[in-house]
């Protein structure tokens, strides 16, 4: 007799964050206050997935990749990670987690020793992750491939190359601990302009090459739209409003998000360009957009330009 029983197999989230608080005491001399960074936040992300994580400056992005990362301790709540709480993890067991949760910074200047060659820093992260691997040489140059990079970078020391070829190693480095995590806080935000949708296209390629699941962390809406299949939007600690991206930026409910939407310079909009700027812009759009290759725009807020994104670009 056959059993009309289906067996589902239920695969936990690779991020579960539920009812997550944290607070710091001020700095203020004159008051023990507390300040909340985080309150009650709840926020799941898939295998897979890439979820973004958008807020003011203060909003406490970074403070919830910082307790995913294990660098703060949060007040009350609970984080699980595949399926594992990481509350009270010491020793071997938070090394091994750190292994599988990587960070990448905001700041590729700041994040490798400037004082070593590309294949040492490299190297020690095979060394400290990966000991089994025999051939370290050949490993690297796969990891430099992997993130768009020849092997001639190897031998170069981190100031020979630029911020974006700077980024690709951090991310290189990230991937010798094949983790099934990044964390990523504002990975573009210190790159130029031209370089920045190589590095959300190389984030991209990770997740749909190794299903790595990607935290997100920008104060950049159009860069979130971009690359994220979801979108959280934190206010004061809080998060306000989570959906599908492109969704939840064409048609914000709350309040703040269409605040945060409503501040990104359109220049149909807004009016922050002059009329034949605006009538030059819209007409490379609708040509770009009639292109096949075409995936999104992404804007350029600081310059008040729209930057369009090739999707054949190298990454
Ligand atoms: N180490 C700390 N000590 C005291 N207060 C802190 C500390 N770190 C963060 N805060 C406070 O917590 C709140 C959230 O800060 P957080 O850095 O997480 O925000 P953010 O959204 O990442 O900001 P930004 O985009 O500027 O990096 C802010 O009010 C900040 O001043």
């Amino acid at each position: 007799m056959t059993s009309t029983t289906t067996e589902k197999t239920v695969i936990s989230p690779a991020v579960n964050i539920r009812a997550l608080s944290k607070s710091y005491n001020s700095s203020s001399l004159f008051s023990r206050k507390k300040v909340p960074a985080l309150r009650n936040v709840d926020l799941e992300i898939q295998r897979g997935e890439i979820v973004a994580l958008v807020g003011e400056s203060g909003s406490g992005k970074s403070t919830l990749a910082r307790c995913l990362a294990l660098l703060e301790t949060p007040d009350s709540g609970e984080v699980l990670v595949n399926g594992q709480n990481i509350a009270g993890l010491k020793g071997a067991a938070a090394r091994e987690y750190r292994s599988d949760v990587q960070m990448v910074f905001q700041d590729p200047f700041g994040s490798l020793n400037p004082t070593f060659r590309v294949e040492h820093i490299l190297e020690r992260s095979l060394a400290l992750h990966q000991p089994e691997i025999k051939s370290k040489r050949s490993e690297m140059a796969k990891l430099v491939s992997t993130v768009g990079l020849s092997p001639d970078v190897l031998s170069s020391f981190p100031h020979e190359l630029s911020g974006g070829q700077r980024q690709r190693i951090a991310i290189a480095r990230v991937l010798a601990a094949k983790p099934s995590v990044i964390l990523a806080d504002e990975p573009t935000s210190m790159l130029d302009v031209s370089v920045r949708i190589g590095v959300l296209n190389l984030l991209h390629k990770l997740r749909d090459e190794r299903g790595i699941a990607i935290l997100y962390v920008t104060h950049d809406l159009a860069s979130a739209r971009y690359l994220s299949d979801r979108i959280a939007v934190l206010n004061e600690g809080r998060i306000v409003e989570s959906g599908e991206s492109v969704q939840l930026l064409e048609n914000p409910r709350h309040p703040y998000t269409q605040l945060l939407v409503g501040a990104v310079p359109n220049p149909d909009r807004d009016g922050s360009l002059d009329a034949s700027k605006r009538a030059a812009l819209r007409e490379q759009i609708a040509r770009w957009s009639s292109s096949s290759n075409l995936k999104k725009h992404v804007i350029d807020e600081a310059n008040q330009h729209w930057v369009l994104a090739d999707e054949s670009e190298t990454i």
